[in-house]
């Protein structure tokens, strides 16, 4: 299989040509890429490659403003919102160390801390937004047939986009200290499916048989990841693999997209992956939003020391 870097490449450029071979290619190296990795690179994907650059560049330029502008979009400590939009940073506790903005849905009302500067920012993220959302629809219906399930399956199961969310992401520079070398640590991705794409300067590795490999950047490309969702639902035939962010020289920036399902949504082993081919459920049923709760306490928690932390192998059976 192609790679570039150390990522297997899934190119989409078929699917918005309407080549039908082409499609069913792009669709087994997506297979293939989600059965032995659960991260690939997509490459011609309908997002404009300008507009991946300008969001990035207007991003830096936002975090390099004094600490005094970043707070005017930082919610009130102690807010109730379950995933509050605006700007923060990696708790205190943690040995991570970065900042974001966060957003919902351009509509969504969480949105009460949305950056006015610098000029263009604002809506260059409702553009990625937007992009990535029409990708997320795409690729959730490759992913339908890589799973080998019902036409419009996914689509109709995952039909609420309104826990969709997008972080921009700024890691600090390497320390020289040691025990300082994390930006972001070890974990999986509590999405159904995830999308990234960085800047120029690296970091993201993931953990491939007991090995760190480098997400290498690569211009105009844009990282997928498998999330736990996808992993229940496939009962383990998709991987949602474990990986970090490593601090570098220089700032690191970032755009992350999590494609999320509904809260009340019902999670476990689908039936083409157990009782239709003789296999038992690896996992127990769970409630989404019963998940995501626990997810995000043990993420942010200052209380939560690593040893503790939630994963989905706490619904395993
Ligand atoms: O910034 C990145 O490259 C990865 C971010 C990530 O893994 C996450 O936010 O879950
Ligand atoms: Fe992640």
């Amino acid at each position: 299989m192609a790679t570039s870097g150390t990522l297997p490449v899934v190119d989409l450029a078929p699917f918005f040509t309407g080549d039908e071979s082409g499609m069913a290619r792009a669709t087994e190296a997506m297979r293939e890429a989600c059965h032995t990795l659960g991260f690939f690179r997509a490459v011609n994907h309908g997002m404009p490659a300008e507009l991946m650059k300008r969001a990035l560049e207007l991003s830096a330029a936002f975090f390099a403003l004094p600490d005094e502008e970043k707070a005017k979009v930082r919610p009130a400590e102690g807010s109730q919102a379950p995933l509050p939009a605006g700007h923060g940073r990696h708790p205190a506790h943690l040995v991570d160390r970065y900042e974001y903005v966060r957003v919902c849905h351009p509509r969504h009302e969480l949105n009460l801390y949305f950056p006015d500067e610098p000029a263009g920012f604002r809506e260059a993220m409702e553009e990625c937004y937007a992009k990535l959302t029409e990708l997320g629809l795409l690729i959730q219906d490759i992913l339908n047939d890589c799973m080998g399930l019902p036409p419009g399956f996914l689509k109709e199961y995952n039909s609420d986009r309104g826990l969709d969310v997008m972080v921009a992401l700024r890691y600090f520079s390497s320390s020289s200290r040691e025990g300082e070398e994390i930006g972001l640590s070890e974990h999986e991705d509590g999405s159904c499916v995830s999308f990234v794409f960085q800047d120029g300067v690296g970091g993201l590795e993931v953990l491939k048989d007991g090995q760190w490999i480098a997400a290498e950047p690569a211009d105009g490309s844009i990282v997928v990841n498998i999330g736990d969702v996808l992993r229940v639902l496939s009962n383990n035939t998709f991987r949602s693999a474990t990986h970090r962010v490593v601090r570098k020289a220089a700032h690191r920036h970032s755009f992350g997209f999590f494609w999320s399902i509904h809260g009340d949504k019902w999670v476990e082993p689908l039936t083409e992956f157990t009782a239709k081919i003789g296999d038992a459920p690896q996992y127990r049923g769970f409630k989404y939003n019963e998940y995501m709760q626990r997810f995000m306490k043990s993420r942010t928690d200052p209380q939560a020391r690593p040893e503790d932390a939630f994963s989905v192998s706490h619904y395993a059976i």
